[in-house]
């Protein structure tokens, strides 16, 4: 996975186009509201002026009344905006986020095996989940602040030049000053933010493993270890934290400072120009008023401005992963086949996970419609690599592989995989109910279709002995169920999916002879007039192959059926006397 450095800043104009513009509805009218609640925010200090420079030197106990009047109203204005504000624009940063989280998650699932072999699953829930929340800050509250904040500066420094241009010349100095810093600033948090996204992401999936692996944890007595190294990563994201903390109050407190300064001229100048009548008291207030009306927006903008970092920052790393080729992509895949009978040739086919390093190398053989391929061989021959080639999981890297005539490079995932069954050796198992974890494949499958399934693949025969029968819950919140009773739900799963090309990772787990002669039974019918690959761990699997495959480093070294590959007393026959089990 590429690494922070390498990526590429998300710019203002891609985030117009793709996030601000696409909901201009909603953020004009939050400007609307904007507009309305800030210029209701004036009238305070608009008012207070009027107040001390005519109603009451004048007495007039009408106005004042008026006066009251038009401040609570505003008052009213800006509390009834407030909450519109929050319910149009923080709702639809929510949406966003909800509909980002959607977008990634479906390009993820999308990418390549050999991109998961690669990262953490828990990195990757990270990048799921909690990369795209600093969007909010794009749609939400922080806009408005922003353009509210914006709006409220320039109307107040219209209002500061109309009353008195040198004291706002005077004020705008360590504004400016304020301003280059702050930019400065957020330039250097925003690698510091994206550095968050990946060390958050190292640090979640370090934390999945550890939470998945505590049996081998426990096991190898590692509990110290792992609780080490999950300090160092809450210390790192501690210390990440800290750097852009110290960044974003150093903004502050240069704020604070310079603004101060500005306060304290301020004054001297205007008590000068009081004594001298070139000001009113009115006006002094007015100005002091304004001043802060227009200083506060910039010092909130410290936050504003980390919280828009962050969220560049984020969709930095969002951007990234959206960018990544989709296992589909290439335009080759463009054949759909309807049937697929199930003939698989292997032509010359070579395939390295590394440049250079070929697991597969210029293979070639034939499987034909509804036979059985066993493949054997000793760890790391490429065994696994072989039947992931066949599934479409990997694609050759010279070769080619055909099913029924058709370059398997053509062919649309969807229609191939649509043919296609796994039985893998860990079994892969949802929490929820036996029902919906056989039904997985095939959601709308009829009772009877179920039932038959779950009978060929043996389970009714634990399912009847639960109350609940098929219906029962497993995982966490429901029992737990012993290797083979898992093996033969991922077995009826396969028998109801009803695919034409079946890869089966047989389970090396040993069983007690009564489960292993009923996953016996219930492969035998699985494998029944299907095309078959079987990474075989079973005797009496290996017995039943129309030909075993012999690999070594990648090649094939035998080819042929159990009885002729033990006469001929070779590589095959070696494994078989030898080993145990192949
Ligand atoms: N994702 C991967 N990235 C890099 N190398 C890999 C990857 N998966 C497997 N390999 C390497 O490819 C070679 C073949 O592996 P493969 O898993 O196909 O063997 P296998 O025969 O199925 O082994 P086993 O019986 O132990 O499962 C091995 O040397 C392995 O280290």
């Amino acid at each position: 996975m590429a690494k922070s450095k390498k990526l590429k800043n998300v710019t203002l104009a891609q985030v117009f186009k793709t996030i601000i513009w696409p909901r201009k509805k909603y953020l004009s009218m939050g400007l609307v509201l904007i507009i309305i609640s800030r210029l209701a925010g004036l009238v305070l200090p608009g008012a207070s002026k009027y107040l001390i420079d005519d109603v009451i030197p004048k007495n007039d106990s009408t106005m004042l009344k008026w006066l009251i009047v038009a401040i609570v109203v505003a008052i009213v204005i800006q509390s009834v905006t407030s909450f519109a504000l929050t319910q149009i624009l923080s709702v639809e940063a929510q949406h966003l986020i909800s509909q980002l989280r959607a977008k990634v998650q479906r390009h993820i699932i999308q990418l390549p095996i050999r991109f998961f072999d690669n990262t953490k699953t828990g990195e990757l829930v990270s990048r799921i989940m909690t990369d795209v929340e600093g969007v909010r800050n794009l749609v939400g509250t922080g806009f408005a602040q922003m353009v509210g904040g914006v709006l409220t500066s320039v109307i107040c420094l219209v209002l500061l030049i109309y009353i008195s241009p040198l004291m706002t010349g005077f004020a705008l100095i360590p504004v400016a000053i304020f301003g280059v810093i702050s930019l400065k600033a957020f330039g250097r948090i925003r690698p510091i933010f994206r550095e968050r996204g990946v060390i958050n992401a190292e640090v979640t999936g370090r934390l999945t493993e550890t939470l998945g692996g505590v049996r081998v944890i426990k096991g190898f007595n590692a509990e110290e270890q792992e609780i080490k190294v999950f300090e160092n990563g809450v210390t790192r994201l501690f210390q990440n934290v800290k750097q852009s903390l110290t960044t974003t109050s150093m903004v502050t407190s240069a704020a604070t400072l310079l603004l101060g300064l500005a306060s304290a001229g301020i004054m001297g100048i205007g008590g000068y120009l009081i004594m001298k009548g070139e000001l009113t008291f009115g006006d002094f207030l007015a100005f002091t008023l304004y001043l802060g009306f227009m200083i506060a927006p910039i010092l909130q903008m410290s936050n504003i401005g980390s919280q828009f970092t962050e969220a560049f920052a984020g969709l930095d790393r969002t951007e990234e992963i959206l960018n990544t080729p989709l296992e589909s992509d290439g335009g080759h895949r463009t054949l759909t086949l309807e049937n697929i009978h199930g003939n698989i040739v292997f032509d010359n086919v070579s395939f390295a996970y590394e440049s250079g390093k070929d697991v597969v190398k210029e293979i070639s053989f034939q499987a034909p419609a509804g036979s059985v391929t066993a493949l054997v061989g000793t760890s790391g021959s490429g065994k696994t690599t072989i039947a992931g080639l066949a599934a479409s999981f990997l694609n050759p890297d010279s070769g080619t592989i055909t099913v029924d005539g058709h370059d398997l490079q053509t062919i649309t995932l969807q229609s191939y995989r649509s043919q296609l069954g796994v039985v893998l050796q860990d079994d892969f198992l949802f929490e929820g109910t036996i029902r919906n974890n056989i039904l997985f494949p095939r959601p709308n499958a009829t009772e009877a279709q179920l039932m038959a399934a779950a009978q060929a693949a043996h389970v009714l025969e634990f399912t009847n002995r639960f109350p609940d029968g098929l219906d029962t819950l497993i995982g966490e919140r429901g029992v737990k169920l012993s290797g083979g009773q898992r093996q033969r739900i991922a077995i009826a799963r396969a028998i109801l999916a009803d695919p034409r090309i079946l890869i089966l990772d047989e389970a090396t787990s040993n069983l007690d002879t009564e489960s292993e002669s009923l996953i016996q039974a219930s492969l035998k019918t699985l494998m029944q007039g299907r095309t078959t690959f079987v990474i075989a761990h079973r005797l009496s699997t290996i017995r039943q192959a129309d030909q075993i495959l012999v690999i070594e480093q990648g090649h094939i070294v035998e080819q042929g059926r159990h009885e002729e590959l033990l006469e001929k007393q070779g590589r095959y026959y070696q494994l078989y006397t030898y080993q145990a089990r192949i």
